[in-house]
C-alpha cells in the first residue's frame, strides 16, 4: 500500500523519526519587485516534530504563505536555513512535501484520477501504479465514486478533497495546507475539517495548516503559531491541550475559549 496508514494514536509526546520533522532557523525574507521591496518575514525559528499538527496564524501579510512556500522549496529564503526530513530542499519534492492551496487548481480537462495522477505522470511513473495510487488517494479523502468526474461535476469540497488527494498521492511524509478550506461555506469547511483530522490520524503526516481562522486552528493541531504583522515574526507558540478527539463540548469550553484569548490577544499586539 502506498499511503501508509499507522495504527498507534496520534500526536506522540516525543519522536525519532525524522522523515516528517522541519526545523526552520532564523529564516527572513525579502522581496525585490520594481516598486520597491518588501520585508515580509524576519527571524522565524521553530522545530515541528513528525507526525505533529501544527497551525500558523496572523494577520492578513504578515508572511504566512511566504513561509508555507519556503517550507515547500518554492521560494527560497533570503536568510536562514530550512531542512524537510533533517536535510534542505532546494526545489520542490512531492514525495517530501505535499502541498494544498486555498485554490484547488485542478485542470479542468482532466478527470479527477487523472488531477491526482497528474504529478505521478511527470515522473513517469507506470500507467498501471499512477492508477492504483490515484485510486488509493481518492479513496483516502472519500472520492471513491467520483474518480470519472471532471471539475466541473464536483462541488467545491469534493475539488478540495481532489486537490488533498493530489498532495497525499506520493505519500510524502509532510504535507502543507495553505488556507485549504477558506472558500468553502462554513459547513462544509467544518466537515473538510475533520475529515483531514481523520486522514491525519490514519497517515500520521506531519501538517502544517496555515489559517485565518483561530477556532479552526486550535479544533485541528497539536500547537499554534503566532506571527505579528509585517514583517512577520514568531510571537507565541500555543499549545492545544485539549483532549483528541475535540468533541462539540471540548471547542465550547472554558480552556478552547482561554486558548483563543490568548491567541488573539498575541496577534493583536
Ligand atoms: N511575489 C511577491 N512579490 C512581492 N511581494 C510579495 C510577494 N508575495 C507576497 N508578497 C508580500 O509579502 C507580504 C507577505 O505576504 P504573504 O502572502 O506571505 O502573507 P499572508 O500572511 O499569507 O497574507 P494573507 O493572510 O493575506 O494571505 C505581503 O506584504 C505581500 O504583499
Amino acid at each position: 500500500m502506498g499511503l501508509k496508514a499507522v495504527v498507534s494514536s496520534p500526536s506522540p509526546a516525543f519522536s525519532t523519526d525524522e522523515s516528517g520533522a522541519v526545523e526552520v532557523t532564523n529564516v527572513g525574507h525579502v522581496y525585490e519587485t520594481a516598486s520597491g521591496t518588501t520585508e515580509a518575514l524576519t527571524d522565524i525559528s521553530f522545530r515541528v516534530e513528525t507526525g505533529r499538527f501544527i497551525s500558523i496564524v496572523g494577520p492578513s501579510g504578515c508572511g504566512k504563505s511566504s513561509l508555507l512556500m519556503m517550507i515547500a522549496g518554492l521560494v527560497q529564503p533570503t536568510r536562514g536555513t530550512i531542512t524537510a526530513g533533517g536535510r534542505p530542499l532546494v526545489q520542490p519534492d512531492p514525495t517530501r512535501i505535499g502541498v494544498v492551496f486555498q485554490d484547488a487548481s485542478l485542470y479542468p480537462w482532466l478527470t479527477a484520477r487523472s488531477n491526482v495522477e497528474f504529478p505521478l505522470s511527470l515522473r513517469h511513473v507506470d500507467h498501471k501504479i499512477r492508477r492504483e495510487r490515484a485510486e488509493e488517494a481518492l479513496d483516502l479523502v472519500g472520492l471513491a465514486g467520483f474518480a470519472d468526474k471532471h471539475p466541473h461535476e464536483l462541488s467545491g469540497g469534493m475539488k478540495q478533497r481532489v486537490a488533498l488527494a493530489r498532495g497525499l498521492v506520493q505519500d510524502p511524509p509532510i504535507l502543507l495546507m495553505d488556507e485549504p478550506f477558506a472558500a468553502l461555506d462554513e459547513q462544509t469547511r467544518l466537515t473538510m475539517g475533520d475529515e483531514v483530522l481523520r486522514i491525519w490520524e490514519r497517515t500520521r503526516k506531519t501538517i502544517i495548516f496555515v489559517t485565518h481562522g483561530l477556532s479552526e486552528a486550535i479544533h485541528l493541531s497539536d500547537e499554534v503559531l503566532v506571527l505579528t504583522s509585517r514583517p512577520g515574526k514568531l510571537v507565541d507558540r500555543v499549545s492545544v491541550d485539549l483532549p483528541r478527539p475535540r468533541s462539540f463540548e471540548v471547542m465550547g469550553g472554558r480552556r478552547f475559549e482561554e486558548l483563543r484569548e490568548r491567541i488573539w490577544q498575541r496577534i493583536r499586539s
